[in-house]
């Protein structure tokens, strides 16, 4: 796709898709309830549909009409013998969680997924979901495909987490519905808590005390309605266009704004941008909340610890962003983005540096000197979503047009990602 920069500006009003991570534990967790689960404003990007096709393939009857979602829950015990080899397509999420919940089950399932699936780390997930006496295996004992055969009987136990994952810690979460006593999750920081917020709101018998998280089994799941949140990941893309392209004044509407991935608006803040946030709700156990976003002059800074968590996916685009800003970026204690769908620190790095950005790759993280210009380029996307639209709105600020491999992977998490641009580009 080609696409022209250079005196583009964004304005008005829209509202992104719905939560990916949210829309996938709306799938999981109605499947494993009681009755009815509706869920409003689901992501029909296709890593949520993959996750609606494992379930249906373990004999969920779940209906989709626009983007609401009816889940006939089975309850815990409901779920059936897969007849084929379950696909998660391009979504971590979806085979991390899953496989939680497959552990906790009375029949084999096997689970793949694209080729970028297959060499992400499973080793993750293999190893604790062991030591709760699961039975399951890995290609070499570290990825996918997975092969879950039942098991005795699980039981809980406290896993301290050597890195900071969400998806680690719902998958055993999930097994700890299936278990034993009681699992614990002990995290080096705190990651996205929405498993833990469904869970309780669906009945679970769950307690968050710090970094600390503890389930129980017994409780029976009720199915519920849930009002899915605009994906602040999604939103990042467009806050920092507006941020950057002069004379942009732009409004993103009900859009999630829980803590655990607020990281984005407090560094974009940091560094200089003016951003409001108005309408503060909550939805379901969730808050949300309008931003409005204004065209910024934007300065660097360094980004690490305890905030890495809270904005790991939007690392891509802070980059974009560093790139313009006035002085130095440092990016670090952020390795976790080389096992993403690509190594978005060497994608990242390695395509910015073609529209002339000075920016160097470090073992985890990056060094950006800002610059005011950039150039248009043939970007590579390396099949990854959020590089390709990391690199889109580097393309509108750009002077002159550039060239993205392909932005057909853009349909895992943000299926009108162009149509919003067309929309508010002036
Ligand atoms: O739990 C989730 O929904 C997610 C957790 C994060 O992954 P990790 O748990 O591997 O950090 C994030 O990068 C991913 O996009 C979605
Ligand atoms: C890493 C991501 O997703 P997943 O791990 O589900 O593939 C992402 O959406 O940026």
């Amino acid at each position: 796709m080609k696409i022209k920069g250079g005196n583009v500006y964004l304005k008005g009003e829209i509202e992104v898709p719905g939560d990916k991570s949210i829309s996938h534990r709306a799938i999981m967790i109605g499947a494993l309830s009681d009755g009815r689960t509706e869920v409003h404003n689901f992501l029909l990007g296709k890593d949520c549909l993959s996750t609606v096709e494992c379930f249906r393939n373990m004999g969920v009857n779940i209906d989709i009409k626009k983007n609401k979602v009816f889940i006939e829950g089975p309850g815990l015990k409901g779920l059936k013998e897969p007849k084929k080899t379950l696909n998660v397509g391009n979504s971590g999420t979806t085979i991390r969680l899953l496989s939680g919940i497959l552990a906790g089950q009375n029949f084999t399932s096997y689970i793949t997924g694209d080729k970028s699936i297959q060499r992400r780390p499973m080793d993750r997930i293999i190893t604790p979901l062991r030591k709760m006496g699961a039975n399951i295996k890995g290609k070499d004992d570290k990825f996918a495909p997975l092969e879950i055969r039942p098991s005795n009987r699980l039981k809980g136990i406290t896993y301290k987490q050597p890195v900071a994952s969400a998806q680690v810690k719902s998958c055993l979460l999930f097994a700890g519905l299936y278990s034993e006593g009681i699992t614990k999750v002990i995290q080096p920081k705190i990651s996205r808590d929405h498993t833990e917020r469904m869970l309780k709101y669906f009945g679970a018998d769950i307690k968050v005390t710090g970094n600390e998280v503890y389930i129980k089994s017994g409780n029976k799941l009720k199915g519920k309605k849930v009002i899915v949140p605009g994906d602040i990941s999604s939103a990042a893309f467009f806050m920092v266009a507006a941020l950057i392209l002069k004379g942009s004044k732009l409004t993103l509407k009900n859009v999630g704004l829980n803590e655990t991935r607020t990281g984005i608006i407090d560094v974009l803040k940091a560094m200089g941008g003016n951003i409001k946030i108005s309408n503060l709700k909550t939805v379901n156990n969730e808050p949300i909340g309008d931003i409005h976003v204004k065209h910024s002059k934007l300065k660097g800074v360094t980004i690490e610890g305890d905030l890495i968590p809270r904005l790991i996916d939007e690392i891509p685009i802070i980059a974009v962003a560093a790139s313009v800003a006035e002085g130095t970026t440092i990016i670090k204690d952020a390795s976790e983005l080389k096992v993403k769908e690509s190594n978005r620190i060497k994608a990242m790095v390695d395509e910015l540096t073609k529209m002339g950005v000075d920016i160097e790759e470090r073992e985890d993280g990056m060094i950006i000197k800002g610059n005011k210009k950039l150039n248009s380029a043939f970007l590579k996307t390396y099949a990854d979503h959020r590089i390709a639209m990391s690199l889109s709105i580097a393309s509108l600020y750009a002077d002159g047009e550039s060239e993205l491999e392909e932005t057909d992977s853009i349909a895992v998490s943000f299926p009108n990602f162009f149509n919003l641009v067309d929309k508010v580009k002036s």
